[in-house]
């Protein structure tokens, strides 16, 4: 089975770049920039990525991209993680980055998003792997400045797919983000937001009804509300969810407990992703090992999510049957009939 899931065509939807930063590369990139790390050692740093949930995450994350300084340091991040998708069959990626993450320390917009999109294009062109942009607002921070963040976006919309929502879930809720997300609409931007991380089942609807979402990153609280399974459902709305993020954020105690399985089966179109996977223990095949161990998934179930995959993502009709066709033809070879 594990060669299956090794060959198996996947696709990426929930992945933010600096949560790609490897231990390796934080440490290049803090000598070639002048800059200090709190660890001693690859290992030191390693060993600290121990969370209890979220927000001390999201303290290590923010830290680690203290090293990012330069275009070419953000192209280099994203170059790595590419070469990573490669190794796994991605067939395309649609990557989160956070602007405020960097420009809060004086970092320019524009130095984050040349760098990161002259990696895609360098991707689709030598690796042959699609991918879309999605810009996240820090929903910790301000209406406000959410909206200066949008107004730096401005001379790079041809490059943007979407705005994301990401960080802390507790205590700042979508409606904080009404209005900006309704001028990215209006800007001819898609939406998609993180609920129901660690939040309650009313964030998700929230993110749907005030942010007009058109996917939901995560989403497994929804097993909470049966009234919320059945819109999703229904709506086929995709849920990005992200297994090792899970565990690894004590979402889940273990992954035997995950609900990825039951969400598949009420008909949800669910996806598998990995997150930040620097911090979270593995890229996108490691993510569909893990599962497997724990729930032993079928083929057919592992093959519906990217097929789910495909039918979520930003990208047109023609690239979507491409896809498509690939997974038929792994599936004639592969497939378990
Ligand atoms: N899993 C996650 N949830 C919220 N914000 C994030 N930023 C990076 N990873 C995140
Ligand atoms: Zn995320």
């Amino acid at each position: 089975m594990e060669k299956f899931i090794r060959c198996l065509p996947k696709v990426e939807l929930h992945l933010h770049i600096e949560g790609s930063l490897e231990p390796e590369l934080m440490f290049e990139l803090a000598e070639r920039n002048g800059i200090s790390t709190p660890y001693s050692s690859v290992e030191e740093a390693r060993s600290a990525y121990h969370f209890h949930n979220l927000q001390s995450f999201l303290d290590i994350y923010y830290q680690g991209a203290n090293v990012l300084i330069t275009e070419r340091d953000f192209f280099d991040l994203t170059w790595a993680y590419l070469l990573r998708c490669k190794a796994d069959n991605v067939m395309h990626t649609e990557i989160f980055f956070d602007p405020q993450t960097h420009t809060e320390r004086g970092i320019a917009f524009d130095t984050a998003i040349n760098g990161i999109y002259h990696a895609l294009r360098q991707g689709e062109k030598e690796l042959g792997i699609t991918s879309r942009l999605i810009m996240c607002f820090l929903r910790h921070l301000s209406e406000e400045a959410a909206f200066e963040t949008l107004e730096m976006a401005k001379p790079h919309l041809n490059r943007l797919v979407a705005v994301g929502l990401d960080s802390s879930e507790l205590g700042h809720p979508p409606e904080k983000f009404e209005r900006v997300f309704a001028e990215a609409r209006a800007l001819g931007l898609k939406t998609v937001a993180h609920a129901g991380e660690e939040g309650p089942p009313s964030n998700i609807w929230d993110a749907i009804n005030l942010l007009h979402v058109s996917r939901i990153d995560h989403g497994v609280q929804s097993s909470e509300d049966p009234e919320l399974i059945k819109t999703l459902a229904l709506s086929r709305m995709p849920l990005t969810v992200c297994p090792l993020s899970n565990i690894k954020l004590r979402v889940f105690d273990k992954m035997e407990d995950h609900n990825i399985l039951t969400l598949l089966d009420q008909g949800l179109c669910v996806t598998v992703n990995s997150d930040d996977p620097a911090f979270f223990g593995g890229y996108m095949t490691d993510n569909f090992i893990a599962l497997n161990k724990a729930l032993s998934p079928s083929p057919s179930q592992l093959a519906q999510f990217t097929r789910n995959a495909i039918e979520a993502s930003f990208v047109s009709d023609e690239r979507k049957q491409e896809m498509m066709q690939n997974l038929d033809d792994f599936w004639d070879k592969h497939g378990i009939h």
